[in-house]
């Protein structure tokens, strides 16, 4: 795929539900490399707006029929074709894959069918496992692979659904709150993770609202409120005492060190 084609496309998007707008006419553009923060409070639109670029919900249709969503330049994919190129970790996985019983092992394997469960159906290969091993390796949870996931801790839970995103080497990771309950060892090496997965060419897609969690490697931030577009650029200008303190309607005071930020309310 030419690196060029740009990995995001949202024009003009909008949900709805019981007649409240959930995402209201949101555009955005982002290309192959371009690591992005999306920030907001509580109830912003940020889980919706990754259920959109997931299809798990849709938008409503332009009139002129032009497409409101493109990823990797296509309107269209299957789920399968889709996941491989870009790994979702979002918060309602893990609730959902608790009902499976699955092993931890499975669950990563699951992800090359876009499934939740191994079916008959799903011819698991030696590469397949190899990788899904190797994936549970990188989050330090190869030793969990044959445990059932309704049996592990969140902080383990979310470290096998990572790996689940990371067994295909994604071209790009959309991780929804990824650091939500893990402690501050854990979180440091996730974050380490994500550092040295967007130095090897993985885009990453970092929805939070924890300034802490933008790791150095992302210069873009998106910011929501109220399912609109708050603001969007440079982290330089958008992770600043101003805008940081009108997104989230509390006097905010920035600081920096070593390219990783802190905030504190005032
Ligand atoms: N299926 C639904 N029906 C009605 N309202 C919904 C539905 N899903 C989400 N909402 C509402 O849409 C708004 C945005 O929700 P969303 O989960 O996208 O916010 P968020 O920015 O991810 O919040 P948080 O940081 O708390 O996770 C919230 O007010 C939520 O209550």
């Amino acid at each position: 795929m030419d690196i060029r084609t740009p990995l995001l496309v949202v024009d003009r998007a909008t949900v709805r539900r019981d007649d409240r707008a959930l995402l209201d006419d949101i555009s955005l553009a982002i290309a192959q490399g371009q690591h992005t923060a999306i920030l907001g409070p509580n109830g912003s639109g940020k889980s919706t707006l990754v259920k959109l670029i997931e299809r798990r919900i849709y938008p409503l249709v332009h009139d002129d029929g032009s497409p409101v969503l493109r990823v990797f330049g296509r309107e269209r994919w299957s789920v399968a074709e889709l996941r491989a190129l870009l790994g979702v970790v979002s918060s309602d996985l893990r609730r959902e894959f608790e009902a499976t019983h699955e092993t931890a092992l499975n669950a990563v394997l699951s992800g090359y069918f876009a499934a939740l469960t191994l079916g008959l159906d799903h011819a698991v290969d030696a590469a397949m496992r190899e990788c899904a091993m190797q994936a549970l390796d990188r989050v330090q949870a190869r030793h969990l692979a044959d445990r059932d996931v309704a049996t592990l801790s969140t902080g383990e839970a979310r470290r096998v659904l990572i790996a689940r995103a990371l067994a295909h080497s994604p071209r790009a990771l959309l991780l929804d709150e990824p650091c939500a309950g893990l402690d501050p060892g854990t979180r440091r090496r996730f974050l380490d993770l994500l550092r040295q997965l967007a130095r090897e060419g993985t885009t990453l897609l970092l929805v939070t609202h924890h300034v802490e969690e933008i790791v150095p490697e992302i210069g873009h931030v998106v910011m929501l409120r109220d399912g609109r577009l708050f603001d969007e650029g440079p982290k330089a200008r958008l992770i600043a005492d101003e805008r940081l303190s009108a997104l989230f309607g509390w006097p905010t005071r920035v600081d920096e060190a070593d390219g990783f930020y802190g905030a504190r309310l005032r």
